[in-house]
């Protein structure tokens, strides 16, 4: 089916000096997608975070912001195969900033079927003027070719850069397809809730207890987030802190702990917590979840390799930083962000981290070890081998139900983006629990 006829000037008609004199007003840039690429050539080109770039967009109104995010954030999920449309229109390389335009005009056309007379010309219109002929053709001729074009390439590992479908399919097998097809949905919006608070309405309850919402759902319009009774937490990312059994008369400490969600449910169930984390910014948006919460816990600012509090806990969650590349469904732009040296330096950091957590272990004290990584190097290889003085404790099936099958024989646990895949799917995450020798 052809475009539509698009009524404006042909965007590669001269624009410059008109016979009654003066120069052609520039065209206006289209606020959504000015941002959608300021997002991408954020993420793409100078290698910073999507959340980092959306607070950095200049403020305007919520809804440029909403819609900007959509669009970048289907450009990362499909980045592979939307570049594999593109590649036979494009003979030499265009400038990163007319790529960007091209992925983002793409990605309207054949992810969110936006209609092509919405996009082409306002793709063109981001373009400096030598480059508005070749995005209009090439625009066009993708328009053209519809949505039915990316139905014919192997979208789950051109999505999926060479070094991580690698690593998967070393840890994962054939469970490699599945991974990488989860990643193309954005996650749906999940709530822990304080004990005894009401389960939200038109949520559905998941068999570890989370109110899970379709993705897109505002938190902030949720009565349950407005009284205070429940925070955002991926039902995986809910399990760790349940590990340590905790609650009224237990000392806790919460080892690399903001933004707060698992210190939250430790404080819920009523363990006096002690909160540790290095980065002051990340440390205040936690104070201010718990204050919301209405929940209390002490909070320390301290590298938790160097923190000496000169006393014991009868439990400590590390949920130790990582690659994240678990949670790829809410943040699609760690793929383009991360390098495989990246998990080398990351394990080695884990690993001295647990060493100095096992060390603050009362005797008898359990310790839950966590990363939201899907890479072994994270994981498995980290719990194969306990610092000194902890001995594992495997977790059992009844703690974890629905979830029998993400058991190692080990008693770790496994959680992968396309576990529960019916209901929406849930972060990638590895736990293992051990007790104090
Ligand atoms: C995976 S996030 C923790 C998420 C948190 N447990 C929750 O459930 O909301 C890892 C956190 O560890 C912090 N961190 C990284 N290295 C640290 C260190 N050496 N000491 C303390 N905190 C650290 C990071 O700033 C980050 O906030």
């Amino acid at each position: 089916m052809r475009p539509p006829a698009d009524r404006r000037p042909r965007p590669d008609a001269p624009r410059g000096p008109r016979p009654g004199g003066g120069r052609a007003p520039a065209p206006r840039r289209n606020p959504t997608r000015a941002a959608a690429l300021a997002l991408l050539t954020a993420v793409l080109d100078r290698h910073r975070g999507l959340e980092e770039a959306l607070d950095a967009l200049p403020p305007g109104e919520a809804r440029d912001r909403a819609a900007a995010h959509r669009i970048a954030a289907g450009v990362l999920r499909r980045l592979g195969s939307i570049d594999a449309i593109l590649e036979p229109s494009l003979r030499r390389e265009p400038p990163p900033e007319v790529r960007q335009v091209l992925r983002i005009g793409a990605a309207e056309l054949l992810l969110l079927e936006t209609p092509p007379h919405a996009v082409v010309s306002s793709c063109v219109d981001l373009v400096p003027r030598p480059f508005a002929g070749l995005v209009n053709a090439v625009l066009r001729k993708v328009a053209a070719a519809g949505p039915a074009a990316l139905e014919e390439l192997d979208g789950e590992r051109l999505d999926t850069p060479t070094w991580l479908w690698s690593a998967w399919h070393a840890a994962y097998g054939p469970g490699v397809r599945a991974i990488a097809r989860a990643h193309r949905l954005p996650a749906p919006l999940d709530l822990s809730l304080k004990p005894g608070a009401a389960f939200p309405e038109g949520a559905e309850r998941l068999p570890n207890g989370t109110a899970r919402f379709p993705a897109g759902t505002r938190i902030t319009e949720l009565d349950s987030f407005i009284a205070g009774d429940a925070w955002a937490q991926d039902a995986a990312a809910s399990l760790p802190a349940r590990l340590l059994n905790a609650g009224p008369g237990m000392s806790v400490a919460d080892l690399c702990a903001a933004p707060g969600g698992k210190t939250a449910q430790l404080a819920a169930a009523g363990a006096e917590v002690v909160a540790v984390e290095r980065d002051p910014t990340r440390l205040l948006r936690l104070r201010e979840n718990l204050a919301r919460l209405s929940l209390s816990a002490e909070t320390v600012h301290a590298d938790v390799a160097q923190w000496n509090p000169g006393r014991r806990f009868d439990g400590i969650l590390l949920d130790a930083p990582c690659s994240a590349t678990g949670t790829i469904r809410r943040h699609p732009d760690v793929p383009h962000l991360k390098r495989p040296t990246d998990i080398g330096s990351l394990a080695t950091l884990q690993r001295q981290l647990l060493e100095a957590s096992a060390k603050l272990l009362a005797p008898g004290g359990r310790l839950v070890f966590a990363t939201c990584s899907l890479q072994r190097e994270e994981g498995e290889a980290q719990a194969a081998t306990p610092p000194a003085g902890l001995v594992p404790d495997p977790i059992r099936a009844e703690e974890v139900p629905g979830l029998e099958a993400a058991l190692s024989p080990e008693g770790w646990l496994r959680t992968r983006p396309d576990l529960w895949a019916g209901q929406g799917g849930m972060d990638g995450f590895f736990m293992a629990r051990f007790r104090a020798a």
